[in-house]
């Protein structure tokens, strides 16, 4: 069974049908792109998956079970996490604390024995806190842990962005526009680490970008938006030589 099923998914605001009857699959372990011109409906998509705009019509399935109509932290919980385009870390906090409070939203002491400090709470901190700490040496960040999320650049904000969304254990991770403002070099490592946590967390990962050198160095299958709809779907080799996204999207210079 697919992971992920998305069938006939529009959505409209006003006159206007940003999505339109979109079918999309994700298998286990899937990497996938989906690309699109500027306005194609692509982080609308990401919405509605996430729980932040309900579908006009259509249905979102994961694991074989609806999921629309659930609340952003019930789909978070059912194992679907996101980054934001326009990056969303609380600046003002530290490092370490941006994933504590990922992992907390998955914490089994709840609030009563947070405010209570019941002994869970101790020995669930103590967890908390290692495998904040794990994450943070995974992404290469272990020794920015005590800084400002504010203070780091800007490619590191990003990685933090990623290690955060993974601090809440999904299973398919949804990451938008997750190179915009690198420099090629970042762009490289971020290849390298969207495949290595791909591998080592048995994850599925559906990304949005622009960046063909990371959609087609990365992603194993492309789904292409335009206008709202599907207009291909295949290999990054199929994509580069389908002569409707070179006219609509990649222009002769990719073909
Ligand atoms: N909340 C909203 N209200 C009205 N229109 C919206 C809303 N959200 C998105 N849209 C419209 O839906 C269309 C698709 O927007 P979306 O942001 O999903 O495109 P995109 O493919 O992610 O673009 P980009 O690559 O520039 O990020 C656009 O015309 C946008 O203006």
């Amino acid at each position: 069974m697919a992971l992920l099923s998305v069938n006939n998914l529009s959505i409209s605001f006003g006159g206007l049908k940003a999505v339109s009857d979109l079918n999309l699959e994700l298998y286990k372990n899937d990497l996938a792109g989906l690309i699109g011109p500027n306005g194609a409906g692509k982080t609308t998509v990401f919405n509605m998956l996430t729980g932040v705009y309900l579908p006009t019509s259509g249905d979102i399935l994961l694991d074989g079970k609806s999921i629309v109509g659930l609340k952003p932290y019930q789909i978070n919980q059912r194992g679907i996490a996101r980054t934001f385009q326009n990056i969303r870390l609380f600046s003002d906090l530290t490092v370490i604390d941006n994933l504590k409070i990922a992992f907390h939203s998955h914490s089994k002491y709840g609030l009563l024995g947070a405010i209570c400090r019941l002994p869970g709470f101790y020995s669930g901190e103590r967890e908390i806190h290692e495998r904040s700490m794990e994450l943070l040496r995974i992404f290469n960040l272990d020794h920015k842990w005590d800084e400002l999320a504010k203070n780091l650049p800007y490619g590191e904000q990003r990685r933090l962005e990623i290690a955060r969304a993974m601090a809440t254990q999904p299973r398919l991770l949804l990451l938008d526009e997750p190179a915009a403002g690198m420099n090629p070099q970042e762009t490289q490592d971020l290849m390298n680490l969207i495949r290595w946590i791909r591998n080592e967390f048995d994850l599925t990962i559906l990304l949005i970008e622009h960046d063909m050198s990371l959609v087609m160095g990365v992603c194993e299958k492309i789904y292409v938006l335009d206008y709202g709809q599907i207009i291909a779907l295949g290999t990054p080799d199929e994509i580069k030589n389908n002569r409707r996204v070179i006219e609509a999207y990649l222009g002769e210079e990719a073909s």
